[in-house]
């Protein structure tokens, strides 16, 4: 799929949530509303569009890869799936993960290059990959990437100030020298086969500190708080989705909020279509232990004190285990029992999510 292919657009009688519009021009010229917006994202939702970020050339080239690889003949893909079931590094045939409690296999593909593979490339850190991926390492993969880490990188900063943290100290935990999960991942789904019957990705919240979502069709949505019924988000042109996930959900003790979402087939006319979608994550330095930084900030201290289970924010585990854990919890080769799946598939969500109402 051409990056710059026209799609049809997305229904105007589909209600959606209106996700807060942040500009990346204002926000790096230290623009107080837009400061505050970005903080209400974050902290209310954990999901904002990102415009003005000068990152649309490099997304292109990255969707017109994702259409060489997709197209390559399972024999050139499969030998490089995922190496056990706690990674999620490299491809990811149709079927490797379960998608709801009844243990159905999910209808995706997607291939996923390491951030560590990428920026050391032709050194392999964790995975080697297919020949186009391979041959676009540094000039598709690495702009893409580099371009990404900046806009995550100074997420992080904002974030840092408003919580009251040496300014630093998150890019530290995110340190692109340390081996960590930071991913560029590629999805793409057939058209549907039953509409809204089908889910591609099971509801879940992001494993780690911050994703960028590019999406060309609907079928992304949110279970906003407070509402019963998932709602779509919207594609807009030109801007991308962004998310926070469970590290930094765990790292604030509860002030960044890790929302829970999942991927059905696009609405009418859209479902008909192959879905595509590309998402870069930036993940914690697997060494990092996931528990709140209330040593480094009293504004931290003060919510993991006042929250109504201190404890839950200290998991015990560092961000790399957490990754291994989560992305076990989702693989079929793994799956159990519908009880088993339930308690093994949780994130940061505060209330039961696989049985939320369907409309
Ligand atoms: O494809 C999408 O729109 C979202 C994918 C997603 O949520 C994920 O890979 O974590
Ligand atoms: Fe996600």
């Amino acid at each position: 799929m051409p990056g710059l292919i026209k799609f049809p657009t997305f229904p105007a009688d589909v209600p959606t949530h209106p996700l807060l519009v942040i500009d990346y021009t204002l926000l790096k010229a230290g623009d107080h509303d837009e400061l505050d917006k970005f903080w209400k994202a974050a902290t209310e939702l954990g999901f904002w569009y990102l415009k003005n970020h000068g990152i649309d050339h490099e997304v292109n080239a990255m969707f017109d890869l994702g259409a060489q690889t997709f197209a390559l003949p399972a024999e050139e893909k499969v030998p490089y799936s995922y190496k056990g079931d706690g990674s999620s590094f490299g491809y990811k045939p149709i079927g490797t993960n379960v998608i709801d409690e009844k243990g159905t296999r999910d209808t995706t593909e997607a291939m996923d290059v390491a951030q560590d593979d990428v920026l050391a490339y032709p050194k392999s850190v964790h995975h080697t990959y297919p020949v186009t991926v391979r041959e676009n390492m540094n000039s598709v993969l690495r702009p893409f990437v580099e371009k990404s880490m900046e806009i995550n990188m100074y997420f992080l900063s904002i974030m840092d100030d408003r919580l009251g943290l040496p300014q630093g100290t998150l890019a530290g935990l995110n340190k692109p020298e340390e081996p960590n999960g930071g991913t560029v991942r590629l999805i793409r789904a057939a058209p549907a086969i039953t509409p809204n019957a089908q889910t591609f990705v099971t509801a879940h919240t992001d494993f780690g500190a911050l994703t960028l979502l590019h999406n060309r069709l609907g079928g992304l949505q949110v279970l906003v708080p407070g509402v019963e019924t998932w709602q779509y988000v919207k594609p807009l042109e030109g801007h991308i989705i962004c998310n926070i996930g469970d590290a930094l959900h765990f790292f604030s003790g509860g002030i960044l909020r890790s929302n829970i979402h999942r991927v059905i087939p696009p609405p009418k006319e859209q479902a008909k279509l192959e879905r595509w979608s590309l998402v870069f994550f930036t993940r914690p330095n697997f060494n990092a232990p996931l528990r709140p930084l209330s040593q480094h900030s009293t504004i931290i201290a003060n919510a993991v004190v006042h929250a109504p289970n201190p404890g839950k924010f200290d998991t015990g585990m560092t961000a790399g285990e957490w990754l291994a854990h989560r992305n076990a919890a989702t693989r079929a080769t793994k799956y159990k029992d519908p009880s088993t799946w339930k308690a093994s598939f949780k994130g940061t969500e505060d209330r039961e999510i696989l049985g939320v109402v369907e409309n």
